[in-house]
C-alpha cells in the first residue's frame, strides 16, 4: 500500500523594504510535492544509492535542478532532517513529484520554499510528529535568514527575530510538551549515534504574525535573469552608519501597523517601504531599480501603497489596492528602456496568503 500526500508550500516576499532579514509576505504562487511513501515495502537497512527515494519534476522552474538526491535542496533538506532523528535514508521507499511556480534565483523565496518541503518531506516519511516550531528550527539549519522561511511556514505578514545562541540553546525539557519530549529523546539519541549531524537549537527563531489588509495585493514585476541571493548578499556592507540603521528602524516600526488598517495610508505605507539597508548595495544589480523607486508614488500612480526589491531581487514588489495591471505596465515600461535593449520581465498579480505551508493526506 501507498500513502499519498500533497505539501503546498508559499512563495515570499521577504524584506519589504526596511525589513531586512526580519519581514516577509507569503504569496498565492506555489511549490507543490506529491509525495508517495510504499508503507508496506520492508525498512532497507543498508544505504541504498538513491537513500530510498526518487524526485522528479514536471512543468516550468526545474531546468539545472539535481534529481540526486543528495545535491536536491528539497530532498538533501529531508535528509538532514531524517538524520538527526537517526534515518541514514528515507525510511520506505518514496517519490516525490514536483511541481514549482515560483521562479528560481528571482528573489521570490524559491529556495526558502525548497527547504520548508524538504522539512515537511522527512516530517511525513519517517512519521516525526515536528512541531510548526520544531520545523522552523530545522529550514533555519538551512536557509540561514528567518524572514523567507517563517513567512512560508507560517503564512501570512510575519515578522522574526533569531534567539542568541544562548538564548536557544537550552529550553528546560520540563518546559516541553509530552510529545516535545519525545522527539528530542529521539534526537539527542541519533546526535550521540552519529556525531556528525548538527542538531537545531530549540526556538532559534521566534515570529509573530501581523495584521494586513485584505484590499492589498501583490504586483510582482519578474525580470527574466536569475539573481543568487548569495551574490546579493555579498555586495552588502559589513557594518552600517548608525543614521541608516535609525532610518530602518523607523519605517520598520511604522511599516508592521500601517499595512494592517482596514484602508491603508498609502502615503504613510509609501514612506515606510523605504530602505537604507540593503537596496542601495544591490542597485547595480538590477537595472532600473533607481529609476523606478524615484518615479512611482501615490500621487503619480493611484492604488499604489509602496514599492521595494523583492528578497534579494531582481523581482520588484509593489503593494497596491487598486490599478495592479497599470502598476506593473508602468513598471515593466522602465525596464524595458534600461540600456542595451531594455530588461525583459514577466509579472503577477498576487495575494498576500493567510495560510502558510499545508500537507494533506490524500488516502
Ligand atoms: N523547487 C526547488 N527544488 C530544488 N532546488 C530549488 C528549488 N527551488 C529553489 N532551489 C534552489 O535554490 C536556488 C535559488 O535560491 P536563491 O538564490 O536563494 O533564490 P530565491 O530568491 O529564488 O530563493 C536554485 O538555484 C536552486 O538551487
Ligand atoms: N533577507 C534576505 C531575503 C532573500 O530572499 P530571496 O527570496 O531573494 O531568497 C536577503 O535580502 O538577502
Amino acid at each position: 500500500m501507498a500513502v499519498s500526500y500533497e505539501i503546498k508550500v508559499p512563495a515570499t516576499s521577504a524584506n519589504i523594504g526596511p525589513g531586512f532579514d526580519v519581514m516577509g509576505l507569503s504569496l498565492s504562487l506555489y511549490l507543490t510535492v506529491n509525495v508517495h511513501v510504499d508503507t508496506e515495502a520492508p525498512t532497507t537497512v543498508a544505504v541504498a544509492p538513491n537513500y530510498n527515494v526518487t524526485i522528479s519534476y514536471e512543468g516550468d522552474n526545474s531546468s539545472g535542478l539535481s534529481l540526486d538526491p543528495k545535491k536536491n535542496l528539497i530532498t538533501d533538506t529531508a535528509l538532514y532532517v531524517l538524520a538527526c532523528n537517526g534515518f541514514s535514508q528515507f525510511p520506505r521507499p518514496t517519490t516525490a513529484r514536483i511541481n514549482n511556480s515560483i521562479p528560481l534565483g528571482r528573489g521570490l523565496g524559491s529556495s526558502g520554499a525548497a527547504v520548508v518541503a524538504g522539512v515537511v518531506l522527512a516530517n511525513i516519511a519517517a512519521e516525526l510528529n515536528l512541531s510548526q516550531q520544531r520545523m522552523l528550527d530545522y529550514c533555519l539549519m538551512i536557509e540561514r535568514h528567518p524572514d523567507n522561511v517563517a513567512a512560508a511556514l507560517v503564512g501570512g505578514f510575519i515578522a522574526s527575530y533569531l534567539a542568541d545562541d544562548d538564548q536557544s540553546a537550552q529550553i528546560p525539557a520540563t518546559s516541553l510538551s509530552e510529545a516535545e519530549r519525545v522527539r528530542r529523546e529521539r534526537e539527542e539519541k541519533a546526535a550521540a549515534a552519529n556525531p556528525k549531524v548538527l542538531l537545531p537549537p530549540e526556538k532559534i527563531c521566534r515570529s509573530v504574525r501581523l495584521g494586513c489588509s485584505p484590499k492589498i495585493k501583490a504586483v510582482a514585476i519578474i525580470p527574466r535573469f536569475e539573481l543568487a541571493t548569495s551574490k546579493a548578499r555579498a555586495a552588502l556592507p559589513e557594518s552600517y552608519n548608525p543614521k541608516d540603521v535609525v532610518y530602518n528602524l523607523q519605517r520598520l516600526a511604522i511599516l508592521t501597523t500601517a499595512l494592517g488598517s482596514e484602508t491603508p495610508d498609502p502615503w504613510l505605507v509609501y514612506g515606510a517601504m523605504m530602505d537604507k539597508v540593503h537596496q542601495p548595495y544591490r542597485m547595480h544589480m538590477i537595472p532600473g531599480l533607481p529609476e523606478i523607486l524615484a518615479t512611482l508614488n501615490p500621487d503619480n500612480t493611484p492604488g499604489l501603497l509602496g514599492i521595494c526589491l523583492s528578497g534579494a531581487g531582481p523581482t520588484i514588489l509593489a503593494l497596491a489596492v487598486s490599478n495592479f495591471d497599470e502598476i506593473a505596465a508602468k513598471i515593466r515600461a522602465i525596464f524595458d528602456r534600461q540600456p542595451n535593449g531594455g530588461v525583459a520581465t514577466g509579472y503577477e498579480v498576487l495575494d498576500i496568503v493567510s495560510e502558510g505551508t499545508t500537507c494533506i493526506k490524500k488516502n
